[in-house]
């Protein structure tokens, strides 16, 4: 446990000397708990998170408009459509897909670190019964989809393949979400092929780049989002589990998706044909204004651009078809090859968290 002084330093060095406003106030066991949470914050890292708050903060009331002036659509050539490609394709993409999934080169990734707040539970959302005639909660369905797509492979390849099946969850979620599967037998599937783990947890920030306090001897923690996964992925050594196995492609995607198709066939082979380090599968946006990001290029770069980030000029803009030019909507469904993975976490932990080491 660090002391009082060493706190405050530290706190002071990162712009957030008003987490002990409360300190005269608070009993004993209160200072105590406060110093462990404050011991746990990595001062360069902290100053650097709050920045990038009030970064992000300022990027969404001002910048946008030119945000939207860099944004150009997704190249016709990087693109598949379910919709407009021919029979032959498909069946050539869904081969592909099989292909990889039969030699046990393919693994699934959820992310479920959210706690179930705007779902209004207070439990992970995989747990979440959706109201269906059967009460199949979202992660039996996910269980059951994983055995389907085995089950395909396997036919069609005469083999036993398996599809991993990686959890990213949070402080929130870890334990629920592990009792839950194991009080349900897994649905099936064996446990040696999940792996469950944690993404971190950090500190709430307001607008202003303040850490935001949840009560007077308690900073309000979130789990780092979606974008923490590279991270976890390094805290938990999951790509070693990946190499492990032989695994070489991952579908991430979202909890709360009752359509998602597990390891989807089609998009694994689609992105493994067109050797893609990442892809991500899109829908088409139904109106302008729906609130889905979009998947395309800023400065040439591939992106999502939030729907609170676009204008609604840019979000109504039609090609000469009349389609809408950025109709690319986001659904949170990805695929990276385990090399890309492994340059990105490579990349992140040399600028993010070279003062760990
Ligand atoms: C930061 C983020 O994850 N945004 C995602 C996510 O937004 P929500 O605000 O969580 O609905 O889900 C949308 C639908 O899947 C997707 O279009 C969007 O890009």
């Amino acid at each position: 446990m660090i002391s009082f002084e060493e706190a405050k330093a530290r706190l002071e060095s990162a712009g957030q000397s008003h987490v002990l406003q409360f300190w005269a106030e608070i009993s004993a066991d209160d200072r105590s708990a406060l110093l462990e949470e404050i011991c746990q914050l990595e001062p360069k890292e902290l100053l650097e998170h709050c920045r990038a708050a009030v970064a992000a903060a300022s990027r969404h009331s001002s910048a946008d408009v030119r945000l939207d002036a860099r944004m150009e659509p997704v190249a016709p050539e990087f693109i598949g459509s379910v919709r407009k490609s021919d029979k032959e394709t498909l069946q050539m993409w869904n081969d592909e897909g099989l292909l990889q999934i039969s030699q046990n080169r393919v693994a699934v990734l959820l992310l479920a670190g959210g706690q179930g707040t705007r779902l209004g539970v207070s439990y992970p959302k995989g747990m979440y019964n959706v109201g269906l005639p059967s009460g199949k909660t979202l992660y039996q369905i996910q269980a059951e989809l994983i055995q389907k797509v085995q089950e395909l492979a396997n036919e069609k390849h005469g083999c036993l393949c398996t599809v991993p099946w990686y959890i990213m969850t949070s402080e929130f979620t870890l334990g629920p979400t592990e009792k839950f599967f194991k009080d349900n037998a897994y649905f099936g599937l064996c446990p040696s092929n999940m792996v469950m783990f944690e993404q971190r947890m950090i500190p709430a920030v307001g607008f202003d780049g303040k850490i935001i306090l949840e009560k007077k001897n308690k900073i309000a923690m979130a789990p780092d989002g979606n974008g923490g996964l590279y991270r976890a992925l390094v805290d938990n050594k999951i790509l070693e589990d990946m190499e492990r196995r032989g695994v070489e492609y991952l579908h991430v995607y979202c909890v709360d998706n009752i359509l998602v198709k597990l390891a989807d066939p089609f998009f694994i082979g689609f992105c493994v044909n067109k050797r893609a380090d990442c892809g991500a599968k899109v829908v088409n946006k139904a109106y302008p204004a729906e609130p889905v990001g979009v998947v395309c290029r800023v400065d040439g770069l591939y992106q999502v651009i939030e729907y609170s980030e676009i204008q609604p000029e840019t979000a109504e803009l039609r090609d000469p078809r009349g389609e809408l030019l950025f109709s690319a909507g986001n659904i949170c469904n990805h695929f990276f090859t385990r090399g890309f993975l492994q340059e990105v976490t490579t990349y992140v932990s040399n600028i993010l968290f070279t003062h760990y080491t």
